[in-house]
């Protein structure tokens, strides 16, 4: 976190249910040097068990939204307002999924070192994202296919046991197929206690997981409404 950019930053205990887990107020991000703003958030509140997508044009201000998320940014930018996190951890789902993962450790050794979580939950989500093949667990990441590699970053994440979990485009590499099982598996193994924030071009995975849907266009947030709220509302 670059501290000596925010203006408040607060991180606190495990978020309560009801409760937000992460919010952001009269949030900027702007070059340092020229004072030229990139992406402003008046106002983003994120609860637990939600699932919010973002979409938005390339250039728009969609990674930089994850960037205040997660309190990391590029030195050349400054960051004003309110930033209150009270996820203890953030994991992070990249696009290409070895990216997430070590790249010397075998498998089973790195999601063994993740998580805490007990070893009938190891074993639940791994076979839930079909990685319980014991050939696959000792396997080094540049030994699996993309697809493989993303489940595998998938179930680090959700077995990390962070209540915030952000994905940047995590299927944009996979065929149609490879999407589907992806997507429909993400959202089997994420608990109700773990809010996922998901950029995406994609509107089929958009429409598939989104609770809630974001736009950023030119370095704004516009709320839209999700497939789930409009059926809601029919
Ligand atoms: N370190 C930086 N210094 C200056 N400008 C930056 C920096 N990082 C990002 N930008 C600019 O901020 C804008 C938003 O960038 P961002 O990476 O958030 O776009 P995006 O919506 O994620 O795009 P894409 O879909 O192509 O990944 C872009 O115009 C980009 O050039």
């Amino acid at each position: 976190m670059n501290n000596e950019n925010a203006v408040q930053v607060s991180l606190r205990g495990e978020p309560s249910p009801g409760h937000p887990v992460f919010q952001l107020r009269n949030a900027r991000l702007s070059v340092r040097a020229s004072a030229q703003s990139l992406l402003a958030v008046d106002e983003l509140t994120l609860y637990p068990a939600e699932r919010v997508v973002i979409t938005g044009p390339s250039g728009a201000g969609k990674s930089l939204l994850l960037s205040m998320i997660t309190g990391r940014w590029a030195p050349a930018l400054e960051f004003c307002g309110t930033r209150t996190c009270h996820a203890s951890r953030i994991g992070y789902i990249p696009q290409r999924g070895q990216d997430a993962l070590h790249p010397l450790l075998p498998l089973g050794r790195q999601l063994a070192k993740a998580t805490a979580a007990a070893a009938q939950r190891v074993g639940e989500v791994l076979a839930a994202v079909g990685l319980d093949d014991p050939r696959l667990l000792g396997r080094r990441p540049a030994e699996l296919s993309g697809g493989q590699g993303q489940r595998a970053a998938i179930a680090l994440a959700v077995l990390s046991g962070a209540p915030l979990i952000l994905a940047d485009e995590p299927t944009s590499a996979l065929d149609h197929s490879s999407r589907d099982r992806t997507l429909s598996m993400l959202q089997s193994v994420l608990t109700e206690k773990q809010t996922l924030v998901m950029v995406t071009h994609d509107p089929v995975a958009a429409q598939a997981l989104a609770t809630r849907q974001l736009a950023v266009d030119s370095g704004r947030i516009i709320p839209l409404q999700s497939a789930a709220a409009q059926r809601a509302t029919a």
